[in-house]
């Protein structure tokens, strides 16, 4: 039968049929075996285990239980031999994580009242294979991290990354203090809980943003990692990524580290290799002549895992790309893979496939870590296929993954939240220029009905599958929200879930303006006309509600097929209906008030928040390397009056090497004075001119690298 294991294993032999659960099983080996195999086997089997019943041998490698199984353990380091046959079941791990993941898969063999008799050798490709929770925003929840590493543990996902860039304690200014009580206490029960799943945790630490290169602070470092090693903390990683100026420094940093991996890593007996994550951390960003990757492998101690994400900061895990980083580093590289973390696209969910990475990277990378959305919930759809992905490369199948990964987090709902997946998947345009399929099914009827309508001679049945489409959006949207299965996962999602309706709705309802267009029916059409406008203004209403953050707040949903085809659709009926009636009902158009113009290479494709008075540059999390003569221009629709553009470049020192300009025909531009605010934003004033264009330019001698946090153009009173 369909043995269905997740991860899936390497090699599977069914020697025969199956046999009824017994009603009781013997425990052999209790003593000796990994106490977190055995707690996770009596939490399963409760009442069930006694000292009669069918034998169950549950071992290490050497253990006497598993004595007879010694040559079918897979030498590998988590490997494990299961074997279910009409005399005994045997769970051996090569090791104490191997018995572990023995016990996970028996767990799942139990099937409608059977267990299948069956042979598995197992093992995992890579290394370390987790979750790193790296990214800006809101850092998850105590209970959220709970649940993940339970999940962890479910999937054989075997490391969590502790690293949020938020929390003050991981990076600047209270690296340096210890946590409070509270937090610690939180952070210990972490490492509890980790260990019961067989996760590691490990603590980083984010010092770069003031670090001086003394032993004052080496020693601060030290003293933190120590506080750590005594809440239980067993891995450790120091983060060096997002910084400029003195922190940046491959020499400094690789002393330090080094340092670190002498004195604190290699003396304590239990603790696992240090992980760093550089500050050249992607090929786009690598610089030969900087000679910083090539210090880092010259001279980083041979046991420091190091970080790397990729071609670019968001990119595809290739055999070149990995090939040519150990190359350079002079080891395996350890991925930090940026999916399907959200930060630089907050009003998105990424809830796609998992896909795009070589199925051919194991034998060159160390480790691959997946970062998350701030979503915790969420997030899960595409944890599960990593874990898929990082056991088992070779049998990898990207939709079988995604649909076991939906069964497994909603299995009362599994159906909603396929479609409702499926829609939310792709990222929109980006600074990063990442993108996502979506919407797959449904796009090819969706292009071929809009250019037959167009043509004046559609498809019904086209016609027909996108109203289905859309039918099933506002199901799906209503099933989810009074889903209870899973509270967490709806609680994240309610914003979402409540501009998917609003789609569903209008998708339904722009279709239903063409049938009455064709009926010539006015007054039938002009409910409908309007009933969309209203459901377009509620769908903007919500965006200005939920989801408010400094870089990209609302929420959107369907952008990529959905979203754009209702616009179509309206707006094609509507000038059907205005040239048929000699009417002039506006036509719906989401205008765009603003361009943005530069020659700075990171700030080429910004998208702009465009909002009724002002406009909001997507500011960058990332530093951004500005050359001289590197200029940033907004250019408006028209020429208004603006009272004041904010700008805020997060840099130390001031901002002499740059020029505010604005113009009102872009020919003859005028200086702006840039004055600090009280929370240290750049503000310009000028005289009540009318304006068009609004522009920065470095003007200095040399390239300067600054934060850009935020970009404001205000342009009507
Ligand atoms: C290997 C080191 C990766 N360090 C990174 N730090 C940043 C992360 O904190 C962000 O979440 C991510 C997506 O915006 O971009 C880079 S990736």
């Amino acid at each position: 039968q369909d043995i269905q294991v997740q991860p899936s294993p390497r090699q599977v032999n069914v020697t025969g049929k199956s046999m009824t659960i017994p009603v009781a099983f013997r425990l052999v080996g209790e003593q000796e075996a990994n106490p977190h195999a055995i707690a996770l086997l009596k939490q399963f089997l409760g009442d069930r285990l006694g000292t009669e019943g069918f034998p169950l041998f549950v071992g290490e490698k050497g253990d006497r239980a598993v004595r007879g199984a010694k040559r079918l353990i897979p030498d590998h380091p988590e490997g494990y031999y299961l074997s279910i046959t009409d005399k005994a079941i045997t769970l051996a791990g090569n090791d104490e994580r191997g018995t572990y993941y023995a016990a996970r898969t028996f767990m799942q063999l139990f099937h409608e009242g059977h267990l299948p008799f069956v042979g598995i050798q197992d093992y995992p490709d890579v290394r370390f294979r987790g979750v790193v929770e790296g990214f800006y925003g809101t850092p998850w929840s105590h209970e959220a991290r709970l649940r993940q590493l339970r999940f962890y543990g479910e999937n054989k996902l075997n490391t969590y990354i502790y690293g949020p860039k938020d929390d003050p304690f991981h990076s600047s200014p209270n690296w340096r203090k210890p946590y409070p009580a509270k937090e610690a206490a939180r952070l210990a029960e972490l490492v509890k809980v980790a260990d019961e799943n067989e996760v590691d945790f490990v603590w980083a630490i984010h010092p770069g943003l003031d670090i001086r290169w003394e032993t004052s602070d080496r020693d601060s470092l030290m003293a933190k990692f120590e506080r750590m090693y005594d809440l239980g903390v067993r891995s450790f990683a120091v983060f060096f990524d997002d910084i400029s100026g003195e922190g940046a420094k491959a020499d400094r940093q690789v002393e330090l580290l080094n340092y670190i991996d002498d004195h604190f890593v290699q003396v304590k007996p239990d603790v696992t290799p240090l992980i760093v994550c550089p500050t050249e951390y992607n090929k786009g960003w690598a610089r030969p002549e900087s000679g910083y990757l090539a210090t880092i492998g010259e001279k980083l101690n041979p046991s420091v895992e190091v970080m790397w994400t990729g071609d670019r900061v968001i990119s595809e895990i290739t055999r070149e790309g990995v090939e040519w980083i150990r190359e350079q580093i002079k080891r395996p590289a350890y991925i930090w893979w940026n999916f399907p973390v959200s930060d630089y696209v907050r009003d998105h969910l990424l809830l796609g496939e998992v896909y795009g990475n070589g199925k051919d990277i194991a034998g060159s990378i160390s480790g691959f870590v997946a970062n998350p959305m701030e979503w915790a919930e969420a997030s899960k759809l595409a944890i599960y296929c990593v874990a898929d992905y990082t056991w088992n490369m070779q049998s990898y199948d990207r939709s079988r993954s995604w649909h076991r990964a939906i069964r497994a987090i909603i299995p009362e709902n599994v159906e909603a939240f396929t479609v409702f997946a499926r829609h939310n998947s792709d990222l929109g345009e980006n600074v990063h220029r990442f993108r996502r399929e979506e919407s797959v099914e449904i796009q090819p009827v969706a292009e071929r009905f809009m250019k037959r309508y167009r043509e004046g001679h559609y498809d019904e049945r086209d016609f027909l599958a996108l109203q289905d489409e859309f039918e099933r959006v506002a199901e799906a949207a209503d099933l989810l929200l009074i889903d209870r299965e899973n509270e967490a996962l709806i609680e994240e999602i309610t914003p979402w879930l409540h501009q998917f309706k609003i789609l569903g709705d209008a998708g339904q309802e722009a279709l239903a303006m063409i049938k009455a267009g064709e009926r010539g029916d006015r007054e039938l059409f002009l409910r409908k006309y309007n009933h969309v406008k209203a459901l377009r203004k509620r769908s903007y209403e919500l965006e200005r509600q939920f989801n408010q953050n400094p870089y990209q707040p609302g929420v959107k949903t369907g952008t990529t097929v959905l979203q754009p085809l209702v616009l179509d659709v309206f707006t094609e009926a509507t000038e059907r209906f205005n040239r048929q009636n000699g009417t002039d009902l506006p036509l719906l158009a989401d205008y765009s008030p603003c361009k943005l113009t530069t020659n700075v290479p990171q700030l080429e494709h910004l998208p702009l928040q465009v909002y009724p008075s002002r406009v909001h540059l997507t500011p960058l999390l990332e530093v951004v390397k500005w050359p001289a003569g590197g200029y940033l221009q907004l250019e408006l629709d028209d020429a208004y009056r603006i009272p004041g553009t904010r700008l805020n470049f997060d840099v130390k020192g001031d901002l002499s090497w740059g020029v505010m300009e604005v113009s009102a025909d872009g020919e003859t531009w005028q200086t702006v004075t840039l004055t600090r605010d009280a929370r240290g934003r750049l503000n310009g004033k000028w005289e009540d001119t009318p304006v068009k264009f609004v522009r920065f330019t470095n003007t200095g001698e040399g390239e300067q690298q600054v934060y850009l946090r935020e970009f404001y153009v205000v342009f009507s009173l």
